[in-house]
């Protein structure tokens, strides 16, 4: 069942001209999909639009077939979570009360609270006792996971996330890639991710949105992007940098690996590489 579809969906701030020029996208329940394209294409304009935060002009949009404009926004809203890079946590509460927040307004008793933080700080790899800490008083990687955690407190069925470990080091990065991927698996809920970042993008998409000013240039898998490209367009953005995403990571680690322990040369592993 699609969880969300757009119909030729055009959207302009003020007469600057339009900055989503007739999108169609379904997006299929438990679907990962990552939003790649670079600066300024309109994928947070697309992304907001999904929890109405931005208003479109022209054309649909359903979510679980529902029109966007019949739903109450606050249902909405708890029905989709929402992580962006700056993750916005209250600065004056702890991270308990920051990950509980959409709890307490929804009026679940205090153990309750707790009791699902918890659940929520193991599901993103926190030790409990964090939940005592302020927002200061964490790195931001962690800063990162208890944004997660706080998106998935009322167990949305949608994930909204724009650029969300876009501001920490790369290895904290792929951690984090790699957590929410078995979070994935594990919720089966719907994820849409924003990202200018191609390894990122096939890393985790089980499909890929390429936008280029407004427009969707193709939608597909990784290998369909990367070996299959519509046009141009999509093989030039791709290029080497999606061709080498597109190689098993933990393969060529091993190889590496046999590099260090001088098992085998860098020719040898250039060879098997590439054929
Ligand atoms: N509130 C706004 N008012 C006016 N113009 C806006 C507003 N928000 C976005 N835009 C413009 O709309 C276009 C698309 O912006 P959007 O943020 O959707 O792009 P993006 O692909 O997410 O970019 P980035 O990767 O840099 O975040 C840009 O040209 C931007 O300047």
């Amino acid at each position: 069942m699609a969880v969300i579809e757009f119909q030729k969906v055009t959207k302009a701030y003020g007469d600057e001209g339009d900055v989503l020029k007739g999108l169609d996208l379904t997006v299929e329940k438990g679907e990962f999909l990552t939003l790649l394209g670079e600066s300024g294409c309109g994928k947070t304009t697309l992304l907001k639009i999904i929890n109405r935060m931005v208003s479109f002009d022209t054309g649909h949009v359903w979510i679980r077939g529902r029109l966007l404009s019949e739903w109450d926004i606050v249902t909405l809203r708890r029905e989709i979570g929402y992580v962006i890079q700056q993750i916005g946590l209250f600065p004056h509460m702890t991270v308990m009360n920051n990950v509980a927040y959409v709890l307490s307004l929804q009026g679940i008793q205090k153990p309750k609270q707790r009791q699902r933080a918890e659940e929520l700080m193991e599901l993103v790899g926190l030790p409990w006792e964090f939940l005592n800490r302020y927002p200061r008083e964490l790195s931001g990687g962690q800063r990162q996971r208890v944004g997660v955690a706080r998106a998935l407190a009322a167990s949305p069925e949608i994930i909204l996330m724009d650029e969300p470990f876009g501001a920490v080091d790369e290895q904290t990065r792929s951690l984090l890639q790699d957590e929410l991927l078995k979070i994935h698996q594990q919720l089966k809920c719907t994820i849409i991710f924003v990202t200018h970042d191609i390894q990122e993008a096939v890393k985790l998409g089980s499909r890929i949105v390429l936008m280029n000013k407004g427009i969707i240039e193709q939608t597909g898998t990784k290998e369909d992007l990367i070996l299959r490209p519509a046009n141009d367009f999509v093989r030039r953005f791709m290029g080497i940098k999606g061709f080498m995403a597109l190689l098993d990571e933990k393969e060529m680690k091993a190889l590496y690996q046999q590099v260090l322990e001088e098992k085998i040369s860098l020719e040898e592993v250039y060879r098997s590489l590439t054929g």
